[in-house]
């Protein structure tokens, strides 16, 4: 600060000085009706004196005599004197006023032509360091203001300093005024001054200064100078005192300690355990990772109806928050929000993700803050989608194809598989301008790596949550996941030499697909921050794991909802019928005027949201609920839970889409019982995209064909049966045979 650089670049001689006079003075007789012990010095102890130089405090500790200011001189003596000079018209902040503007009249023992009560002899200095408290204790009032509301303006207690000088210029209180106090800058101060409270110093001041004025003719003005000096030093610590009592620093004080105790993790403190949420028994070592089998999602809904919508449980070692309520939901995603905006990282993601060079598990900063840019403009937004729909319209073509032929032999088909093929395509081509199942091999490579990322970053692995086990691959993760990444890495790099190869050989930068804007981008060199080739591969990594497995899964679900739902799948057919005839295909456009087709994918999502808990880590302590939720905590939204929550929805295990009509609830955040692609900041930027797809593929497969559950089209219901991993899977896949219904519009290929 440049004030405390300014007192150390002074040498400070002045305390001594006053010693020496003061010596010279006691030898002389001159103070001969008190002794050092009878009067009151400043004894800051460990009083801290706040606004000083750290910024938060001014200390001035007595020790073993010498008194000293925290990041400032240190001086001999009761004062610590600073030896600052405030300059004033060309004066020295503690000389008393001159008539003649610039120069003093001293005489010695004698008074300036000011009319000053100083004595000539008497160093100024320690009058300044009545002018630092002051300015400390303003400094604590404004730094105090700052959580009341504070606002510009001239703070109203140093204009009573200023008044109270203009009462009395010879007064102490009259030195304090320099141009930094009496003029102040607009600066912050109190939006609204409480008199009560702030308003007593200054007044005391004005009350010394009318007494010093009236004793002034019985006692001698060393020692009215010393009395001063014995008053201000009470109101000041009598103002310290208020200080410290009010319910804003009370506050900030309870806060602090708070946040010391949680950052020790001493759960064990009776106070702070009663104000962390309720926990199941733990058991050693292992945490209550025992509890979370055989799927995480239900067994932690399960729990929640014995500890309540929030809870704590323990992944080994590694402190989890389990949240099930649309309110807490709503806490913890949008209104302490700041508090949650990273996720959680394990080896795993960590190692696929090149050492969280990615998107999705980037922490919340400049580099994760710059891709949401480029998502939201130029990747993922309206206009790029739109330019992309020809593309998505060729796939879904391709799609009702493949399955048309399989009708044509009366084959049964996986729905799962046939789904993620489309997804895959769809990504593929939107990415890299390449159908994942064009080369048999390479199909065969992005299409399998897809489902096994899904599945190992789903997986708990020890290694994560047990710290003796950390480098240890006891389940053999860690292998299977280097296997993984070495041939997306290998993919990866084929696909973006061709890219490149292609670019130099047109030698343009002609955008064909989102690679080739990501290859842009990290050659643009006036980019705020470069963006490397491994970024890129991270990054398409991300859109490959969330936006394939998540929306075919979604169609899935909703498809064998119908299935065992055949009025929901008459009425779907009928709108379709209906809306857009029996000539042509369903497509985008038409999803506007289907709203009982949205309310069946809605459904679909309330009772199978295919990421079924959202997953943040909190980067500080903060207060939720009433509960106390320390830094580097795990928070789990059951997003499945919220949509099985009788409070919230009536029948809530009953598929039933009319729940949706003319009902305003959406996906995409705003309502917090129905959560399936988050919420806020962090919130899923492919929503669009997927409702798009999710809904157009649905469509056209009810309107193009019957489906018949069973490898033999025999089935009358299929089971619901959900399997393990990050994505909400079908524990059984769902197989029906395609039965035509409209042939005659799906475009052969
Ligand atoms: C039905 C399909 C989908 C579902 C249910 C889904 C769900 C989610 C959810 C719940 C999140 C976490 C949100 C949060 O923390 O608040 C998320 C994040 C994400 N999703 Fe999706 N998603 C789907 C499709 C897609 C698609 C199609 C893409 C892109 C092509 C995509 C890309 C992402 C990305 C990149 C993130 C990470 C965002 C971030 O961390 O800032 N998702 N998704």
């Amino acid at each position: 600060m440049p004030e405390s650089r300014d007192r150390l670049s002074r040498p400070n001689d002045v305390a001594e000085a006053y010693a020496r006079r003061r010596r010279t003075a006691e030898r002389f007789g001159i103070l001969p009706d008190e002794s050092e012990s009878d009067r009151t010095p400043f004894r800051w102890g460990s009083t801290p004196l706040t606004g000083g130089v750290s910024g938060q405090q001014i200390g001035l500790t007595q020790f073993n005599g010498r008194t000293t200011i925290r990041g400032g001189v240190t001086g001999k003596g009761l004062f610590g004197t600073t030896g600052t000079a405030y300059r004033h018209g060309g004066r020295s902040q503690n000389t008393p006023p001159s008539h003649g503007g610039g120069g003093i009249r001293r005489g010695r023992g004698g008074r300036t032509a000011s009319q000053s009560v100083l004595p000539a002899w008497y160093p100024r200095t320690p009058l300044g360091d009545i002018t630092h408290i002051v300015r400390a204790i303003e400094r604590r009032r404004e730094r105090l203001g700052e959580s009341d509301g504070l606002t510009l303006g001239v703070p109203t207690p140093i204009r009573m300093y200023q008044d109270t000088a203009d009462q009395d210029p010879s007064h102490s209180g009259a030195h304090l005024e320099h141009e930094s106090l009496v003029t102040p800058k607009p600066k912050l101060a109190y939006k609204s001054f409480k008199p009560s409270n702030l308003g007593k110093a200054p007044l005391t001041f004005a009350d010394l200064a009318n007494r010093n004025s009236g004793d002034s003719e019985f006692i001698t003005p060393q020692k009215r100078l010393l009395n001063s000096i014995d008053i201000i030093e009470k109101v000041v610590m009598q103002e310290l005192n208020n200080l410290k009592r009010t319910p804003t620093a009370k506050k900030a004080e309870r806060e602090k300690r708070v946040r010391t105790l949680m950052s020790m993790r001493i759960d064990d403190w009776r106070g702070i355990k009663s104000r962390l949420p309720p926990s199941p028994y733990a058991l050693p070592i292992i945490g209550h990772l025992h509890l979370l089998a055989p799927i995480p999602h239900q067994a932690l809904h399960k729990l929640s109806i014995t500890y309540g919508p929030i809870f704590r449980f323990f992944l080994g070692s590694v402190p989890c928050l389990a949240v099930s309520s649309p309110e807490l939901a709503k806490d913890f995603l949008r209104t302490y929000e700041a508090s949650y905006l990273d996720r959680p990282r394990n080896a795993t993601t960590v190692y696929l993700t090149y050492g969280s060079k990615d998107f999705m598990f980037a922490p919340f900063g400049p580099y994760w803050k710059l891709m949401k840019k480029l998502v939201m403009s130029d990747l993922l937004n309206g206009k790029t989608l739109d330019l992309l729909l020809p593309l998505r319209q060729d796939e879904t073509n391709w799609f009702l194809h493949s399955l048309s032929q399989k009708a044509k032999h009366g084959k049964a088909v996986d729905v799962k598989g046939e789904l993620m093929k489309l997804t895959n395509n769809v990504i593929s081509r939107m990415l890299m301008s390449e159908r994942c199942s064009e080369d048999e091999n390479e199909a065969d490579d992005m299409r399998k790596l897809v489902p096994e990322i899904s599945e190992i970053t789903g997986k708990f692995n020890l290694a994560d949550y047990i710290w003796f086990l950390k480098n240890l691959d006891l389940q053999g993760y860690g292998k299977r996941v280097k296997e993984i990444h070495r041939r997306f890495d290998q993919l990866m790099e084929r696909i973006i030499s061709e890219h490149e190869d292609e670019r130099t050989k047109k030698g343009n930068n002609e955008v064909r697909d989102l690679l080739d804007i990501l290859l842009n981008i990290s050659e643009d060199e006036t980019m705020e921050m470069k963006l490397t080739k491994e970024n890129i591969k991270a990054f398409i990594l991300n859109l490959f794991v969330a936006g394939t497995d998540t929306s075919a899964l979604t169609i899935e679900w909703a498809l064998a909802e119908l299935i065992n739902h055949p009025r929901i799948m008459k009425k779907a057919v009928e709108e379709i019928d209906q809306v857009v005839g029996k000539n042509r295909l369903l497509e985008e456009s038409d999803i506007p005027n289907l709203p009982y087709l949205q309310a069946i994918v809605k459904e679909a999502l309330r009772l199978h949201p295919t990421a079924p808990m959202i997953l943040r880590t909190s980067t500080e302590d903060c207060t939720v609920g009433g509960y106390l939720i320390p830094a580097q905590t795990l928070v789990f939204v059951n997003v499945w839970a919220l949509g099985r929550d009788p409070q919230n929805w009536d029948d809530p295990l009953e598929f039933s889409p009319e729940r949706f009509e003319g009902s305003q609830v959406d996906v995409r955040g705003q309502h917090f019982h129905m959560l399936p692609f988050g919420s806020g900041r962090r919130m899923c930027p492919g929503t669009s995209l997927a409702m798009q797809v999710a809904q157009v593929t649905l469509g056209v497969m009810v309107q193009c064909f019957e489906w018949k559950a069973g490898e033999k089209g025999d089935m009358a219901q299929v089971d619901m049966e959900e399997g393990h991993g990050i994505t909400l899977p079908r524990a059984n896949p769902l197989i029906c045979v395609p039965v035509a219904r409209l042939d005659s519009i799906i475009p052969s290929m």
